[in-house]
Order: C-alpha cells, then structure tokens, then sequence
C-alpha cells in the first residue's frame, strides 16, 4: 500500500468511510433561476430557496445567468497554470502578509488538505484589517497577485468573478425575501466586501480513504457560489443526523451553499452546512468557489428582526473582520488550538 505523508491523515472519525449511507435517494435541490422571470413562478422560487436554506444549508443552481464561456474560460486558464513546474508556481507564492496567490499547504482543523490552491481577492485592492490584535484598529490594503503565464489569467479570473459576485448579490436578495424581509436588507454590508474567488486542485491520491481534499468545515462566508466540474468529491453533512450525502455534479450549474455570517443573521434559522471533499486516486479535480464576505466593519450578529423574547439572540455578535483575520492565522500552520469557530460565540439559552 502507498505511503502517505502523516500529516495528511484524518483521524478515524472523519475519514471517507465514517458516517456515510450508501445509495440515500435523498437530493439536494436544484432549483432553475430562470423560474423568477415568471410572476407566477417567483414566490414558489423563493420558497423552494427558503427551505433548502433551512433543512440543508445547501443546493444548486441552472440557469443563473453567469455566461458558460466565462466559466469555460477560468477553468480553462487556471488549469494551464496549475499544469506548471512547481517552481513557476512558487513565484506567486501566498504568505501571512498578503495571503492571495498560490499555496500548497493549507490547513483545516489542523489536518493538511489533499489540494493546492489559487486565492484572488474579488477586488484587486482590497482592505481589510491590519492585524489580528484585538487592539489594534488599522486598516491595510492588499493586492493580487498574478502569475505572468497564462498570459490571461488575470482577466478571466476577473471576469468570472464580476459574474459570480452578481449572482451572488442576487441571491442574498431572494434569500432576504425568503426571511420577509425587504430585499435590500444587506445591501449596505456588502460596500467594501471582502469577498475572494478560489481555485482547488485536487490532485489524485494515493490513499483517499486516509486523507481528504478539504476536511469538514463550514464556510465563514454570508455565501458560497461553487463552480464544481464533473468529477464529483464534495459532500454535505445533513442537518437533521449529520450523515454524509455527495454533492452530484450537474452540467453548469453552481453549488450554492450557507456561511456563518447568514447563520447568525438568521439566529440559526438558515444552516451553515459542514461540508468536505473526499479525493480519488486516479483523476484530478478542480472547483472553483466565491466566497462572498461582507465589509470588514460589519457587525454580524442575529437581525433585529428575527429575533423576539421566544427567540432570542443565539450569539453573541461580533466584528466581521477581525474574525475572519483571526480564523485565517491557522491556514498557514498547525497550531496547538483548533482556529476559533462561530459556535464559540454561542450564547447559552437556559
Ligand atoms: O471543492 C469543493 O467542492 C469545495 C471546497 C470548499 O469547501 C472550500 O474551498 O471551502
Ligand atoms: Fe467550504
């Protein structure tokens, strides 16, 4: 049997073969966007989004308007640069100060994923909190990096993310009149979004029943919009038992899955899923997800308007940025804590 690097073990509760039960019938929702042209069509739509938000935190999307010859074209590119010598990959290398570009040793839950990966910051200069001390209120302003071959390898990643963010920014909306809320509601914390557009590669294995391509987390986000190909590998864990259900790749369309800061929003209404990629050993796998994330002063804490005296707040808020710096520090090494989580700002309901 092939040797694996130890690193890259999962302990035995979160490898491939825990917690799964073969041939569920049980789907995730695919729901057509086009559906909402159509006035008699747009309350069901809204719903069906509704209650995919509550029960899975997790579903997909055909006919959302982002142009296939955008997505074609990133999957495209990014592949070419992947396909480079190491070294060449290097030379965009992401660090703690700028952490965008490429990096090949990311951490979840302190384990290593089975991955490499490409960060773009959705803006090419973005801003975000200067350090993760508490104390400390400077802003800085980061930067893309960009390798010189594929020679378009900036512009299409910028293009599809303009896409993505639109679509993005159209479903927080139908989400928010899902709540009954106004679908402006969040307009205003998405001003200075700190949102970014990553690329996965997940190389083939030699041991995937030992080590995952991303070991199960939730996403911090407000949203992800997840451009997966066609060999399959994400699962989600089911609210209701926590038991593993794949996500199967359907032909252009996106993976639209809940983060934290909806979540919280909701007072845990809607349901930021655990998620994880299980890795095969003998095809690649690339993904492609927008992590939409609010401006770095936003507050994130249970809308006033979800919450009552028979449901009061769940957590207590906190400060977007500073949070998100502080989960981050432990993407780059394995430190002896696991990285703070929004469970910890729970607040206990007697
Ligand atoms: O590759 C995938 O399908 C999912 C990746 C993921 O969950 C992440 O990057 O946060
Ligand atoms: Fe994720």
């Amino acid at each position: 049997m092939a040797d694996l690097d130890p690193t890259y073990i999962q302990a035995p509760e979160h490898r491939s073969d825990a917690n799964v039960t073969p041939n569920q019938p049980e789907e995730i929702p695919v729901i057509d966007l086009s559906r909402i042209e159509d006035p008699k069509d747009v309350q069901n739509v809204i719903s069906e989004i509704g209650e995919a938000c509550k029960t899975w935190g997790f579903f997909q999307v055909i006919n959302h308007g982002v142009p296939y010859v955008a997505r074609t074209r990133v999957e495209k590119t990014v592949k070419t640069f992947f396909d480079l010598p190491v070294e060449e990959k290097l030379k965009v290398k992401r660090d703690e100060v700028n952490p965008v570009g490429y990096h090949d040793g990311e951490h979840t839950k302190n384990v290593k994923d089975w991955k490499e990966v490409f960060d773009v910051y959705f803006k090419d200069h973005m801003v975000i909190p200067s350090s993760t001390d508490p104390e400390d209120q400077g802003l800085r302003v980061v930067h893309n990096k960009w390798p010189q071959f594929p020679s378009d390898f900036r512009e299409a990643c910028e293009e599809y993310a303009r896409h993505a963010e639109k679509l993005a920014l159209k479903l927080v909306e139908l989400i928010s009149l899902s709540l009954g809320l106004p679908k402006e509601r969040f307009h205003d914390d998405f001003k200075e979004q700190m949102s970014f557009c990553r690329i996965n590669r997940y190389p083939p294995c030699p041991r995937p029943d030992l080590a995952l391509g991303v070991g199960h987390h939730k996403d911090a986000d407000v949203l992800t919009i997840l451009a997966q190909d066609e060999v399959g590998g994400l699962q989600v864990s089911r609210r209701s038992d926590g038991v593993w259900f794949p996500i199967k790749p359907v032909p252009n369309a996106f993976v639209i899955n809940i983060g934290n800061c909806m979540e919280v929003w909701t007072n845990d209404k809607y349901w930021s899923a655990e998620h994880r990629v299980v890795v095969n050993s003998t095809r690649e796998r690339y993904s492609i997800p927008f992590f939409l994330l609010p401006s770095h002063d936003v507050e994130v804490k249970p809308l006033e308007e979800l919450v009552s005296p028979e449901n009061p707040p769940r957590y207590k808020g906190y400060k977007w940025g500073k949070f998100y710096v502080t989960r981050n520090k432990s993407d780059f090494q394995k430190l002896e804590v696991e990285n703070i989580q929004i469970d910890q700002l729970k607040v206990v309901i007697t």
